[in-house]
C-alpha cells in the first residue's frame, strides 16, 4: 500500500431513514491501486461509494479524500476528482455525443471536441458512435459511454457501483479490459464493488469484504478465498446471502 491513501475513513457511521448504514466503519482505499469491495447486500458497499464523492456525508467520524477531509472540498470539484459509473449507466434521450457533453453543459463550459473524440475512441468506440441514438446502444456500449463521460473530467478516482452485472460475459470482458487499461494508462484509483467473488479476485489489487455497515477483512485480493475469518469464510462459499 502506498504511504498515502486516496481515501481513509476512520470510524465512520451514516443514518439513512431509521437504518444504521454504516456502524464505525475504519478502512483506506490504497492509491492508484484497484480496491474491490464485496459482501452481501445491504452491507453499505454503494453507501461507502457515495462518501467518496460527496453524494452523502457521514454522521459521524473522519472521511478523508486525496488528503483532505471530506467537508472542506467543494462538491462539484470533489465530483470531477472522484467519478462515478452506476450499473444502470443512467443517459438522457439524445445522441452519444449529447451525453458525452453533458458534463460541459451543466457547468456551462465550452465543449472540448479534441478531448470527447479522444475518449470514444479510448473506451473502445469508434467515433461514427457519436451521432447514434443512445437507445440504439447495447448495454456493453452504454457502460462504455457511461465511463467516457465520467473519464472527461479527468479524475484521479474512479468510482464502480457493479458496472458489468446487467453484460453478457463477451461485454463483461471488454468492460474489465477497459478499466485495466484505464488503471495502467492514467494511474486511476479505481474503487470497484461488485457481486462477482471471481471478477473481485481477478480485476482487484486489494480487496474490502462488507458485513452489516462495517469492513470485516481487507488485504490483497488474491488471499481472500484464504481467510481465516469465519464470517467471510461463510460469505465466501455462498451461505450468506
Ligand atoms: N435512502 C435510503 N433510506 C433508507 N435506507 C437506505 C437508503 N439507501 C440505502 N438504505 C439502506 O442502507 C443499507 C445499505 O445500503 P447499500 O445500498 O449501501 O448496500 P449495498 O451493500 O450496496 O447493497 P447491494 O449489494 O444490495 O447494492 C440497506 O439496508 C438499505 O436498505
Amino acid at each position: 500500500m502506498s504511504k498515502q491513501p486516496a481515501i481513509e475513513l476512520k470510524n465512520v457511521s451514516l443514518q439513512r431513514g431509521e437504518v444504521l448504514v454504516l456502524k464505525g466503519l475504519t478502512g483506506q482505499f490504497p492509491e492508484g491501486r484497484i480496491t474491490t469491495i464485496i459482501g452481501p447486500s445491504g452491507a453499505g458497499k454503494s453507501t461507502v461509494l457515495k462518501l467518496c464523492n460527496g453524494l452523502l456525508s457521514q454522521d459521524s467520524g473522519e472521511v478523508t479524500i486525496l488528503g483532505k477531509p471530506l467537508s472542506e472540498w467543494e462538491p462539484a470539484e470533489l465530483r470531477q476528482q472522484a467519478g462515478i459509473a452506476l450499473q444502470s449507466a443512467p443517459m438522457i434521450s439524445g445522441t452519444v455525443e449529447e451525453n458525452l457533453t453533458l458534463p460541459y453543459a451543466l457547468h456551462g463550459a465550452e465543449v472540448d471536441v479534441d478531448k470527447v473524440n479522444r475518449m470514444i475512441q479510448e473506451v473502445g468506440l469508434d467515433t461514427n458512435y457519436l451521432q447514434r441514438d443512445i437507445r440504439d446502444l447495447s448495454g456493453g456500449q452504454r457502460q462504455k459511454v457511461s465511463i467516457a463521460r465520467t473519464l472527461l473530467t479527468e479524475p484521479a478516482i474512479l468510482l464502480l457501483d457493479e458496472i458489468t452485472s446487467a453484460l453478457d460475459r463477451a461485454s463483461r470482458v471488454e468492460i474489465e479490459e477497459l478499466i485495466q487499461y484505464i488503471h495502467q494508462t492514467y494511474g486511476t484509483t479505481i474503487i470497484w464493488i461488485t457481486h462477482n467473488l471471481e471478477q473481485a479476485e481477478r480485476i482487484g489489487h486489494y480487496t474490502w469484504v462488507m458485513m452489516d455497515g462495517k469492513l470485516v477483512e481487507e488485504g490483497a485480493s488474491e488471499l481472500l478465498s484464504h481467510s481465516t475469518n469465519p464470517q467471510v469464510q461463510r460469505f465466501i462459499k455462498g451461505s450468506v446471502s
